[in-house]
């Protein structure tokens, strides 16, 4: 489990995280929810020690995040970080070369899933593509939990489309996924925990299978609840 307990984190005098706390569990897929700039890729930098955190304290399977945990959890940032001029074929042997976990055989099935060749290059992928290529590069890792910050962004449709199969198929097997949005519509019935932001603060976290049933209420539901109160 990851757990977000009670975390500060200010940039110069600007308050962005506000004591944030909530959990996502392996197996499970938890969503972020908020606006534009109300900290969601603050709090998945601050879950990979990628920026120091101010307050409370943030644990992956009850240890703190260590040199080791970067085998166990991947973060997947809304940019790729492959050099421009490098092939597909290039950004798997950079990955292997520096990640244990590397599992060459899931790199090959995504890559065919998402109909790419390791000759493409990465300065010449649509930007659909460069989507796939950088989800493709983090759940080809064999690790308990994938970061994924705005999956879903900018890209058209079918290839939204072909992102979400993903999220149903055994690519994410037992995995834990922490995604960020600030668009629910199209992933709603992929996501079974909510966890909805504004400020810098939790306003609700939510199993949306639970308030489906015992309340009758969807996820956008839910949100309008809250976001208008
Ligand atoms: N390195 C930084 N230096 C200063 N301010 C920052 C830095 N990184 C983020 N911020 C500020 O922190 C706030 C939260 O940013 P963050 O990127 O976490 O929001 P977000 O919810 O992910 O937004 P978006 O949906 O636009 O990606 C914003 O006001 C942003 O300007």
């Amino acid at each position: 489990m990851i757990e977000v307990k009670e975390v500060t984190k200010k940039f110069g005098r600007k308050n962005v995280l506000n004591g944030v706390s909530f959990t996502a569990e392996k197996g499970k897929i938890t969503c972020l929810i908020g606006i534009n700039g109300v900290g969601k890729t603050t709090i998945m930098k601050a879950i990979m020690a990628l920026t120091p955190i101010d307050g409370g304290e943030i644990l992956i399977n009850g240890e703190k995040i260590h040199k080791g945990s970067y085998e166990r959890i991947t973060f997947i940032p809304d940019t790729i970080t492959m050099l421009p001029q490098m092939k597909i074929s290039d950004a798997f042997t950079f990955m292997a070369d520096f990640y244990d976990c590397w599992n060459q055989e899931r790199a090959s099935e995504l890559l065919q899933f998402f109909k790419l060749k390791e000759s493409d290059r990465i300065s010449e992928l649509s930007k659909g593509n460069t989507a796939k290529v950088n989800l493709l590069l983090g759940l080809a890792m064999d690790v308990d939990y994938v970061l994924m910050d705005e999956p879903f962004s900018g890209i058209d449709i079918f290839s939204r489309e072909q992102i979400a199969e993903v999220f149903t198929s055994h690519l994410i097997e037992n995995r834990g996924v922490i995604i960020t949005t600030h668009e629910i519509n199209d992933i709603e019935h992929l996501i079974d925990k909510v966890v909805l932001i504004d400020h810098g603060v939790v306003l609700k976290e939510f199993d949306t299978e639970e308030v489906r049933e015992s309340e009758g209420k969807s996820v956008i539901d839910v949100m309008r609840e809250v976001y208008k109160a």
